[in-house]
């Protein structure tokens, strides 16, 4: 699986570890920037990732900064991005079960690396249900 990945000055540390163990996991990552620490703004980063989704270029995103709400909205912009800021493993996984969300949001100043860890796990591993939840995802698109 093609996972684009993307963060801001504040994302960055858990972007590298998070890409570092996909990687090691066999996925392959795109990633979209930043490259450091050095201050810059979410919006393109987020947007980035959620166009690499949205065009097919991945199949799935991940995108990070320091509380993810910024970044999330940012990816939220694009059409046909359902991006999903996700604090706890149990949001990880309704995120895809019921939202099928194509696009992982975290807050690096929010959570403990070992938390992302296991939430980037769950939201992975996690199909969607389709069903009712497919005719509700389709009117977000509407
Ligand atoms: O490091 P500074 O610029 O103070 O804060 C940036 C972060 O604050 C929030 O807007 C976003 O989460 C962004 O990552």
């Amino acid at each position: 699986m093609k996972i684009a990945i993307g963060c801001d000055h504040a994302g960055y540390p858990l972007k590298v570890a998070v890409k570092d163990k996909l990687l090691k996991e066999g996925f392959e990552v795109v990633d979209f920037g930043t490259d450091s620490v050095e201050s810059v703004d979410y919006p393109g980063y987020g947007k980035a990732v959620g166009k690499a989704v949205a065009d097919g270029e991945a199949e799935k995103g991940i995108v990070i900064c320091g509380s993810g709400i910024g970044i999330s909205i940012a990816a939220n912009k694009v059409k046909g991005v359902r991006c999903a800021l996700c604090t706890s493993v149990e949001m990880a996984e309704m995120s895809r079960r019921h939202n099928d969300a194509n696009v992982l949001a975290m807050g690096a100043r929010m959570i403990e690396q070992d938390l992302a860890f296991k939430i980037v796990d769950k939201w992975l591993e996690t199909d969607f249900e389709g069903g009712k939840h497919l005719r509700r995802i389709n009117m977000l698109d509407e």
